[in-house]
């Protein structure tokens, strides 16, 4: 695939594209339970790759392997080439990856823009120290940084909760606050754990299509969400896992016609017609 903001020529071009992200024959075991069982996907420069399958089927377990929670048994997690199975969280995450959960994980008693603020880099020393003395560098970063979280607020239609604090936000607030948030950090791949969980109709229709200019400035999205609409109206291209394997991986399209896929989910739900 070639995507716009791919930062590499199209393999069609006979110049390879090295992935943000590659997982290869990834398998992860618990208790002798398989969560995954050799899964291998890709994610290019400006991709948004989909991610469903049925409840238990091994999906946040694969953003946790991407970004250093859980170690798999088996396998390679490749960013941009390098192998990083082994690095703690916090050095996955200085190589600009940003996950987010199911259930928000925001700053109870921080108002919304702080929050996003706080998804930015640690300021150096010399920036602490202009913005403890109020000198006007230091005023003048933080001017610059509250106009892009507020930015991000607004590319999500949240901007006027900016200045409550989380614990006061309605539940559709926290979930796009803290992909606001993921985004202001500047990451190269995004791993979005069910984002439009509980997330209305005309809020879901937004975060898509702020995900879509995400992914056209270049950006790498891993989207794991039970909403099939909303998955295949954003993604670019889908992986479906079922019991810890990939059973189908294809266009928004095709995936939803696909048999292995309906028999995925239908297996899941209706077991008696599987
Ligand atoms: N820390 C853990 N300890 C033991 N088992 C786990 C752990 N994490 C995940 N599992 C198991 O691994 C399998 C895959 O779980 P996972 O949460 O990755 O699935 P999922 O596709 O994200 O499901 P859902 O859509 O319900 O969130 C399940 O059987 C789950 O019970």
């Amino acid at each position: 695939m070639c995507l716009p903001g791919s930062v590499t020529l199209c393999a069609g071009r006979g110049v390879s594209v090295v992935p943000v992200l590659s997982v290869e024959g990834l398998s992860v075991g618990f208790d002798g339970v398989s969560a995954l069982r050799e899964v291998s996907l890709r994610v290019e420069p400006g991709e948004i790759l989909g991610l469903v399958g049925p409840n238990g089927a091994g999906k946040s377990t694969l953003l946790n392997c991407v970004c250093g929670l859980y170690r798999p048994g088996g396998g390679r997690v490749l960013l941009d080439g390098v192998d990083v199975v082994g690095e703690r969280p916090d050095a996955i995450s200085a190589r600009h990856v940003v996950r987010t959960h199911q259930e928000p994980r925001l700053l109870d008693n921080v108002s919304l823009v702080d929050n996003v603020l706080r998804g930015g880099t640690t300021p150096g020393v010399r920036d602490r120290v202009a913005g403890l003395f109020g000198l006007p560098s230091g005023r003048r970063h933080r001017r610059d940084d509250l106009a892009r979280a507020d930015e991000e607020l607004a590319g999500l239609g949240i901007e006027q909760w900016r200045d409550v604090a989380a614990r006061s936000l309605p539940y559709d607030v926290r979930k796009l606050g803290e992909v606001a948030r993921a985004r202001y950090a500047g990451p190269r791949l995004m791993l979005l754990d069910e984002p439009a969980a509980g997330v209305g109709a005309a809020a879901a229709e937004t975060l898509s299509r702020r995900l879509r200019f995400f992914a056209r400035s270049g950006t790498a999205i891993v989207l794991v969400d039970h909403n099939i609409d909303f998955v295949t109206s954003s993604a670019h291209r889908v992986v479906v896992l079922s019991a810890g394997e990939v059973v189908a991986v294809g266009l928004p399209e095709d995936i939803t016609r696909d048999a292995r896929v309906i028999n995925a989910y239908l297996g899941a739900t209706e077991p008696d017609q599987a």
